[in-house]
């Protein structure tokens, strides 16, 4: 089995009758949102907060009821989510697929983050993986340069010829630590330039790791 189907799979145990959720983008998560699909057929009863406007479609074909944001008066009660990088202290690198802003605004209203990964995701040090920044499309040239003085390689986002835009009208420049022994620190370094909309790093908001194996077997591991 597909390590990322068994840990996406895994983590939709842990959505129970009732239950407002989040639902994160990406190609493990995908397998979250159809066995999703296949529980609401049966009688589950839940309502969802995608993070993506693909996600919002994948739910839509899967059947999952969709919760309006502005009906989120409350914390919702657990958030399902891929990464790119999760470290030993299960910090994470996210935005690969460019929904970082969304991903981060919805796990932080959530009671509950679980990350779904395969066991390559799982690495010493967070950084091998370029860190996903979303940027302003105004003087992104400008930010790229005040990125690389914090001592990574800004690389602007390219699809399909043109700068890869984010559902929320940005840009983003995927940088280049190679080693990120210090997540924490950096996220408050990011956070000082204006130009940034929001980084990929996730530090002290994942509750519950699923890593899946290509056997098809899980492991868990509990994070903040
Ligand atoms: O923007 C994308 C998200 O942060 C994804 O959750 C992340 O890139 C992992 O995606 P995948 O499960 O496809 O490896």
């Amino acid at each position: 089995m597909d390590a990322k189907k068994a840990a996406g799979e895994k983590a939709a145990e842990y959505i129970s009758d009732g239950m407002r959720i989040g639902l994160g983008t990406g190609s493990t998560v995908y397998w979250t949102i159809v066995r999703l699909g296949e529980l609401v057929k049966e009688g589950l009863r839940i309502e969802a907060v995608p993070t993506s406007v693909q996600t919002e479609k994948l739910a839509r074909e899967a059947g999952i009821p969709l919760l309006p944001l502005d009906r989120l008066q409350a914390p919702l009660d657990l958030t399902v989510d891929g990464a790119d990088e999760v470290s030993p202290k299960y910090e994470l690198i996210k935005g690969g697929g460019g929904a970082l802003l969304r991903e981060k605004m919805i796990a932080s209203f959530s009671d509950r983050f679980i990350v779904v990964v395969d066991h390559s995701k799982c690495v010493p040090v967070l950084g091998q993986f370029p860190l996903p920044v979303e940027v302003v499309p105004f003087g992104w040239e400008m930010t790229s340069k005040q990125l690389g003085q914090m001592g990574c390689e800004p690389i602007l986002r390219i699809r399909d010829g043109a700068p890869f835009v984010t559902d929320n009208g940005n840009y983003v420049i995927d940088c280049r630590f190679g080693s990120i022994p210090n997540p924490g620190e950096l996220t408050v370094e990011l956070n000082k330039l204006p130009g940034i909309v929001e980084n990929g790093l996730f530090v002290n908001m994942a509750d519950l790791i699923v890593v899946g194996y290509p056997d098809g077997t899980t492991r868990t591991k509990s994070g903040s």
